[in-house]
């Protein structure tokens, strides 16, 4: 059985408070998983989150293979780069924790490429914390789709990947993500709506075992009432959801997007495609930060994460809640086949 690569996330963010409390919480869950990062900024989230009891040991490994020889109750972690003496201050942006970030997801999603893990789990980032180290990428999404175009040898747009986020409830695919509102609108095009709806319906398929009932979000108020609030509906969603339904998928709408997500959480639907990226999470975050899972779909390689960010609000004082995180290990493990 090949190890689950958990990567630290921005250590001045609630990252590895929530790592430190899945591995006290969920002992036989992480088994087999091992954090990516940096040792004194776990080391910190271990001791914030220990109360009166001794914080969990952190073991430092030199290789993915060397995760077994880890005794239980122990944390393995794969340092990348220099380990940090000066640590990021708790609840600020900062360029170094921004970039011991996203060396992390890097290195993860290069082992994962190479098929030296089975999956990685990716605790939040601070957007601008990354920016502020110069990564050219907003999120874990573009990054990992950039990392494995650079591996397929293809250029980013032939590998088209898309946001899921999804509890016990709901799921949500999403049209487009980390661009201001204006740019969303530009992206409801004929083509990202059939490719979102491509990628849902193949890879729920596979989760599912058998082809998804996929509801379709308007964009406009009331689905744009017959043209009457927005024509996006009648000359660009329809005529994508005719061009998958000629391939076969199961699809329904598009409806009115303040009712959709009522409709599916009663079951009628398995999952909504939603135009833009607050559309959809606003209804899964609302039922709940600590309960969704970020799944992203169309990659050669499997990565969830919580669905929430760093709380910086919170980050240190050992409060945040660790079920998101256990959530996207647990869906990590089922995705790879790992039992
Ligand atoms: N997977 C990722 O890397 C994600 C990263 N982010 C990033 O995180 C940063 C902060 O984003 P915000 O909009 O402030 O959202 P946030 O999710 O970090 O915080 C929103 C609210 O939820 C609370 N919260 C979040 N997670 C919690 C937990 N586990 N337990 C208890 N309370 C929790 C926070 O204390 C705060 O009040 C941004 O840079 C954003 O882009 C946001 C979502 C996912
Ligand atoms: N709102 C979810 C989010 O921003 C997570 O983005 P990513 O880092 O998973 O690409």
């Amino acid at each position: 059985m090949k190890p689950i690569a958990i990567t630290i996330g921005d250590p001045a963010g609630i990252g590895p408070e929530i790592i430190a409390k899945a591995y006290a919480q969920e002992p036989e869950l992480t088994r087999g998983t091992f954090v990516v990062g940096d040792v004194e900024c776990l080391r910190r989230g271990t001791r914030s989150v220990a109360g009166d009891a001794p914080p969990l040991p952190v073991a430092v490994i030199d290789d993915v293979v060397d995760v077994v020889d880890v005794p239980p109750r122990c944390i393995p972690l794969l340092q990348v780069g220099t380990p940090f003496t000066d640590l990021p201050t708790i609840g600020k942006v900062d360029a170094a924790a921004g970039r011991l970030a996203a060396e992390a997801v890097t290195w993860a999603a290069r082992a994962a490429l190479r098929g030296d893990i089975a999956a990685l789990v990716t605790a939040p980032l601070h957007k601008e914390a990354l920016a502020a180290a110069g990564v050219p990428f907003p999120g874990h999404t573009e990054l990992l789709q950039a990392e494995a175009a650079l591996h397929a040898g293809v250029a980013v747009e032939q590998m088209p990947v898309r946001m899921m986020l999804a509890n016990e409830e709901l799921r949500t695919v999403l049209v487009s993500i980390h661009v201001a509102l204006r740019a969303a609108l530009d992206a409801v095009t004929c083509e990202r709506v059939l490719e979102t709806l491509r990628i849902t319906d193949r890879t729920l398929t596979r989760a599912l075992g058998r082809r998804p009932k996929v509801a379709v979000a308007g964009l406009n108020p009331h689905a744009g009432e017959g043209g009457l609030f927005g024509r996006e509906e009648l000359d660009v969603i329809v005529p994508a959801m005719q061009a998958a339904e000629s391939e076969g998928l199961d699809l329904h709408g598009p409806f009115a997007p303040d009712t959709v997500f009522m409709r599916a959480r009663r079951g009628e639907f398995d999952v909504v495609v939603a135009m833009y990226h607050d559309q959809g999470l606003i209804p899964v975050k609302y039922l709940g930060v600590e309960k969704g899972v970020n799944v992203t779909l169309g990659l050669p390689l499997v990565r969830t994460s919580p669905d929430h960010g760093t709380a910086f609000d919170i980050a240190g004082t050992g409060k945040a809640d660790a079920s998101s995180l256990v959530e996207a290990i647990r869906m990590a493990r089922g995705l790879a086949g790992v039992r």
